[in-house]
């Protein structure tokens, strides 16, 4: 029998004292031997990790109160402050980062998962819906010296290339270019020009003036600007090193970050607009209103104009998009689709069908793609995808059965995957059996969240 050491046995139980949140027996182990507040175990992990991870609020106040350090790392990297991020566990997170120091907030049972950080979720914007029925406010924003227009040619955003960098993967960035108004006054009001408007940013809010023109409310507005014809025969563009960003992919997916989620709105309205000139129920021309969030029939008596018309708003499409799981829990479902690059595999998905829930929704969808029967569908999180407009809904589900059998019109191939071999594409990209969808994508994230469950975060 190997000797035990007693003191590595008592950070062992200090350790998981700390994971199982029990307050009283870290508070008394630490006032007896302080010397444990900042041992790790294996893998790097300290008591602060372990209580972070398990969402043990009061230990981990407790333990940064008696000096405990958040500065170290586990083995993979990451601090308790990293781990409390990803496993959902705000109020934890809020505390390691220096935040408010208060009770925690309620959260719901089960909640993990946090797809805020992912691509396309960024909401720097506030929308401010009830303006848009207030066109005095509008048309004045639209002259206002600090508003900020987004151009786009056939749905192609305009951007600027200064600011190209690397993401750390390889993929560079590029930054929208930010118009004024007089740089976008030749094509507005144009046949074949849309206007809609975004939200005013929510970081900065200027002081309220008045000026001669009147009251100004300090707000920036953000509009996004569509136009079919070739605007570079019309508009003086600020910078020559500007340019219309071809795609949407894999264009779309080379955005910043932060502007990504603008962009998403935006283009999702006006692809809307660009598909749907005339009114769907009757074919006659239509009226843009609400900032160009509604389209309005122009005939009279139109069935359109009565009661819920939901033809007459931008439309999201909701697609269900699901990492299935073996039913031994160490295997996932992925295919691919012909377009797919070489060696890529990604999660299933499938558009959500009228009187489906989400649950039959990837049920039905991975039974037709893959001939493999899901019984227990979990949501995870969500993401907008504006090719054009589809609301992705990303769920991890549990097999009932193994066999496949694919439907060769929507996918080429699909497997089971062992979690190691996911790891690997994660982590081994050179040496792993397949290849990954890009970090933008929410399929990565589904796939990334699977293996966190048991990974050293
Ligand atoms: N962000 C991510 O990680 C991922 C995003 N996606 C996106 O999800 C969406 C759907 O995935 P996909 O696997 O193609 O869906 P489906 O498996 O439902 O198959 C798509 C096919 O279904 C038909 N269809 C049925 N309803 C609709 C509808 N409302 N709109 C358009 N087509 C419809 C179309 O057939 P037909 O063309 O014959 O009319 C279409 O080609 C795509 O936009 C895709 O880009 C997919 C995977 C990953
Ligand atoms: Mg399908
Ligand atoms: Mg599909
Ligand atoms: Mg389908
Ligand atoms: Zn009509």
């Amino acid at each position: 029998m190997a000797a035990i050491n007693p003191k590595a046995e008592m950070v062992e139980r200090f350790l998981d004292s700390a994971g199982r949140g029990d307050l009283e027996r870290v508070t008394s182990m630490i006032s007896n031997s302080n010397f444990l507040i900042n041992k790790s175990g294996e893998n790097g992990w300290t008591a602060l990790m372990f209580a972070a991870r398990n969402g043990h609020f009061e230990v981990v106040k407790a333990l940064l109160a008696k000096g405990c350090d958040a500065s170290p790392v586990n083995r993979s990297g990451k601090t308790a402050y990293d781990i409390a991020r990803f496993w959902g566990h705000k109020h934890i997170a809020m505390l390691l980062s220096g935040g408010q120091d208060g009770r925690p907030p309620y959260t719901l049972p089960g909640m993990h998962a946090n797809g805020e950080d992912l691509y396309f979720n960024h909401e720097f914007l506030d929308r401010l819906s009830e303006k848009r029925s207030d066109s005095k406010w509008l048309t004045a924003k639209q002259t206002s010296p600090d508003t900020v227009f987004l151009l786009f040619h056939n749905l192609n955003p305009l951007v600027i290339s200064e600011a190209m960098e690397e993401d750390g993967r390889g993929d560079s960035s590029f930054l929208m270019t930010r118009l004024r108004p007089p740089a976008v006054e030749p094509i507005l009001g144009r046949p074949g020009t849309t206007v809609v408007f975004l939200g005013v940013e929510k970081q900065r809010r200027c002081v309220p003036t008045t000026t001669l023109e009147g009251e100004d409310d300090g707000l920036t507005a953000w509009f996004a600007l569509n136009t079919e014809e070739d605007p570079s025969e019309l508009l003086k563009f600020p910078d020559p090193k500007c340019f219309f960003l071809h795609g949407p992919m894999p264009g779309l997916l080379k955005l910043s970050d932060i502007e990504a989620g603008v962009v998403a709105q935006a283009r999702a309205v006006l692809a809307w607009h660009s598909r749907y000139s005339f009114c769907p129920t009757c074919g006659s021309e239509t009226r843009v209103d609400e900032g160009g969030h509604k389209r309005t029939c122009l005939r009279e008596g139109c069935r359109s104009l009565k009661g819920i018309h939901n033809t007459c708003y931008p439309r999201v499409d909701p697609v269900a998009i699901m990492l299935v799981i073996h039913p031994e829990g160490n295997q996932c479902l992925l295919g691919r689709k012909k377009i797919f690059p070489s060696g890529m595999f990604s999660c299933l998905a499938g558009f959500i069908e009228p009187g489906e829930t989400v649950e039959e929704g990837v049920r039905r969808e991975v039974w037709e793609e893959s001939g493999v029967r899901v019984g227990q569908v979990h949501y995870v999180t969500s993401q907008p995808w504006p090719m054009p407009s589809s609301l992705m809904i990303g769920c991890h589900a549990v097999a009932l059965t193994t066999n496949i059998n694919v439907d060769k019109n929507e996918i080429e191939e699909a497997r089971w995957f062992t979690r190691q071999q996911v790891i690997d594409a994660t982590v081994r990209a050179k040496h792993a059996v397949f290849s990954l969808p890009p970090r933008q994508a929410i399929a990565y994230y589904l796939i990334k969240h699977w293996i966190g469950m048991n990974a050293n975060l």
